[in-house]
């Protein structure tokens, strides 16, 4: 599946003020920083996938901000880290391949947790993209006091200095996605590093990814709740169809969505399924009534677990699922 960007066709409708800016931009940071959060918080509706635990952004959402004056196109790209198993791997590459087409990129770092080595190894691959503007973003600034949010922007910028040299970041900006704090501010210092270009979507689109995936997205989180600790990376769901239901009233359109959930062994497809099945039903329900929501109708959810052993090592089963 390639997922790079393609700057779709230029709108033909005028009427936009001649400084108006558009363009691409990505979040990358650690695990947690709370990416996805900020995304969702800036889009002003959930896109992304959100979880208290690592590396759930599997894939390449983007939301889009519309403003008066500019459109940003958000990019949500996957944890940035230490490539550990194949998987990880090629969530580097497509990290890298995303990045190098974005117009600018903002590295997130918490408030709430020192610079640590998986940070530094970020900013070591960011400054290997040439002349590309970073904005560094200290994420979760209602965790901390007015101090310690200081000493960490200090550190950040400190941060930027090492990394890229005297001038440093593009700008450093303190948010708080869930506190509603300087969430305007991030889309006006990203904004500014967007060239000067007529809109490039149309207004009130939100995500072009295709459904599927956001649906597949929906029931991955569903079924990853309460259970992460023990199938963290192991689940991969895959929707296989989603059509519509032949025969039903135009006002009472049914779409029956076939999906399987693909799991390493056999004691984990237990975890997922549950005693008598209770909790894959559970999991059906839970995440049906969201997808409801995103198609704007109702929806027959066909859920199957099915057993692909040692799937993140292994090629052929990741280019079947979509890596
Ligand atoms: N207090 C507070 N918590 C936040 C804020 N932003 C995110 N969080 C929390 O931090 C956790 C991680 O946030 P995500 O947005 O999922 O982080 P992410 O960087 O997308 O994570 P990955 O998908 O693992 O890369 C979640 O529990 C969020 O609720 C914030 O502004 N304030």
């Amino acid at each position: 599946m390639s997922r790079n960007i393609k700057k779709p066709e230029l709108l033909p409708t005028g009427g936009w003020p001649e400084d108006f800016r558009a363009g691409f931009t990505s979040f990358v940071g650690r695990p947690n920083a709370g990416k996805s959060t900020l995304t969702n918080a800036l889009v002003g509706q959930k896109v992304a996938i959100t979880s208290a635990k690592p590396q759930t952004t599997r894939h390449t959402i983007r939301g889009i901000v519309h403003r008066e004056d500019a459109q940003l196109i958000l990019v949500d790209t996957p944890g940035l880290h230490r490539p550990r198993t194949l998987l990880g791997q090629r969530l580097n590459d497509l990290v890298a391949d995303t990045l190098s087409e974005v117009d600018a990129i903002g590295f997130c770092l918490p408030a709430n947790e020192k610079i640590g080595p998986g940070d530094r190894y970020i900013a070591a691959q960011l400054a290997q993209l040439q002349k590309k503007p970073i904005v560094a973003i200290v994420t979760k600034a209602d965790t901390v006091d007015r101090a310690a949010l200081m000493a960490q922007l200090l550190a950040v910028t400190a941060l930027g200095v090492e990394t890229l040299g005297e001038g440093g970041w593009a700008a450093v900006v303190p948010v708080s996605a869930t506190g509603d704090f300087q969430v305007s501010e991030v889309a006006d210092v990203l904004v500014a590093q967007l060239p000067l270009s007529p809109p490039l979507y149309p207004d009130g689109e939100l995500t072009d990814e295709p459904e599927a995936i956001m649906v597949a997205e929906l029931i991955r989180e569903a079924a990853l709740e309460g259970v992460r600790d023990e199938l963290p990376h192991s689940l991969a769901v895959v929707v296989e169809e989603i059509v519509a239901r032949e025969g039903r009233p135009e006002d009472k359109q049914l779409l029956d969505v076939r999906v399987n959930l693909y799991v390493e062994r056999s004691s984990q497809k237990a975890i997922i399924i549950g005693k008598g099945g209770a909790r894959l039903r559970d999991v059906g329900t839970r995440s049906r009534k969201a997808i409801e929501a995103l198609l704007g109708t109702r929806v027959y959810l066909d859920l199957h677990v099915k057993i692909a052993k040692e799937w993140q090592r292994d090629p052929k089963q990741l280019g079947k699922l979509g890596f």
